[in-house]
């Protein structure tokens, strides 16, 4: 049997089931909940007993047929339930009754749109990528009224005709103008040289209204990525990919970096708005790239983790995963990490984006990540979602770099609530 049961900021309890019953046994009543479908109807029960005044009481509640079979049920309480810990299926139970202990009676229940997984939360990137877009759209209006009627703008390099590159920076794009922020592009031929990128950079470092020049990677070969990363303004380097704030980023105590990678960053919002302590937990990154793992692994020991890196090369990742409370999967093998590696109740975020063959889907293949979803879900107590959950967060975070580094220059980031 499995219970899961989590407690989202709404402070409300959520419970699913994957037993078509379950018996709970408190001090002072035992609950049965009954969870069945009947002709696709969805229907909960709830028959309270005991020697409170409240015995004998039964409540029924039918519920909308639910969307999918993965979507589990929510039953709202009358009382502010005390918020459960996470759970996982070893201590489901207890937390079940510590609920009930409270004095939790159920009395309306709906039919929440999430995964149905015992005891794992869906860390829906997509939303809460929204929110922070809405965060910023109303910081880029008041940035108007105080800064002159100034805009941020940010400037998309894109070198090469790939698919991907071209799609993602289409999104870029759109999600700007969504939020107010300006947004201008140079497409450069598969073969351009090394030199017209750096001269098409150097203009916009020159360009007052630009506050953020991001250069798509990957870029053809025989350009030298670093070098043009390096050529970027730090100050306008809304990638994050600049020495200079990569070094500052690494240290402690001293200038803090002008821009954070935008993945990275991602993943700790992410962990931050899904209440995720980060102090003095456990944490494994999966995976050394440049783009993510590294950046990854500075900002959580800046949040006060333990930090363990593990790549390609080491002998044991199990082990280290094993005993991690948070893990950011980045290191770009389909469908990595297994359930069986985690710590039950573990946070999962899972950065990877793979194109797995699946023919059943129109394209003749769906996006996973780093993670075995399936696995991963009936272990973790937090999870992201691929797609939905990282990949939308790396593209609002540029938005709030860009509108951070406009902050910057226009002298209004206190003002508008922002870092400086
Ligand atoms: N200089 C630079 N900066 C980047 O930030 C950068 C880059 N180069 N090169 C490529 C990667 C990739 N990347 C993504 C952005 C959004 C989604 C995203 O929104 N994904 C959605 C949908 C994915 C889909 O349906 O295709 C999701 O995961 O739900 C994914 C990946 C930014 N990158």
């Amino acid at each position: 049997m499995a219970v899961g049961l989590t407690a989202p900021r709404s402070g409300r309890s959520i419970i699913g089931f994957d037993t078509k019953m379950i018996t709970v046994r408190g001090r002072s009543s035992s609950v049965v909940l009954q969870h069945h479908r009947r002709r696709g109807m969805m229907m909960t029960m709830a028959l309270a007993r005991g020697n409170s005044s409240s015995s004998n009481q039964q409540h029924h509640h039918e519920l909308s047929p639910p969307r999918n079979k993965n979507e589990c049920v929510q039953l709202s309480s009358n009382k502010k339930a005390t918020p459960p810990p996470a759970l996982n299926s070893s201590n489901a139970l207890t937390t079940f009754e510590q609920v009930l202990y409270g004095g939790v009676a159920f009395t309306a229940a709906s039919v929440l749109k999430r995964e149905f997984s015992p005891g794992c939360e869906l860390i829906d990137g997509k939303q809460i990528a929204q929110e922070i877009r809405q965060e910023i759209k109303e910081k880029v209006e008041r940035m108007k009224t105080i800064a002159n009627g100034n805009t941020p703008g940010l400037a998309v390099v894109l070198v090469g005709e790939r698919k991907d590159s071209q799609s993602y920076v289409r999104s870029k794009k759109k999600m700007c103008a969504e939020v107010g922020i300006r947004s201008e592009g140079t497409d450069l031929p598969e073969d351009a040289t090394e030199e017209e990128v750096l001269k098409v950079v150097r203009a916009y470092n020159a360009d007052p209204n630009i506050h953020g020049i991001l250069v798509q990677l990957p870029m053809p070969k025989h350009i030298n990525e670093e070098r043009v990363l390096k050529e970027v303004s730090y100050e306008k380097d809304v990638d994050g990919f600049h020495p200079l704030n990569i070094g500052a980023l690494s240290q402690r105590g001293r200038e803090e970096p002008r821009f954070v990678p935008c993945t990275p960053r991602g993943c700790i919002e992410l962990l931050k708005r899904s209440n995720v302590e980060m102090k003095g937990k456990k944490a494994v990154v999966v995976g050394r790239s440049n783009v993510v793992g590294t950046p990854a692994a500075l900002l959580l020991q800046r949040n006060d983790a333990t930090v363990t890196v593990v790549h390609s090369r080491t002998k044991n990742p199990e082990e280290a995963i094993r005993e991690a409370d948070i893990v950011i999967a980045a290191c770009g093998v389909t469908e990595y990490v297994q359930g069986s590696w985690l710590k039950p109740g573990a946070a999962v975020i899972d950065v990877g984006i793979n194109a797995k063959d699946d023919a059943t889907k129109k394209l003749g293949y769906r996006l996973v990540g780093d993670c075995d979803f399936e696995s991963c879900k009936k272990v973790a107590g937090k999870m992201t979602p691929v797609p939905g959950g990282v990949g939308p967060m790396t593209i609002a975070i540029l938005l709030q770099n860009t509108l951070e580094g406009a902050a910057r220059s226009y002298g209004v980031s206190e003002q508008l609530g922002l870092k400086n």
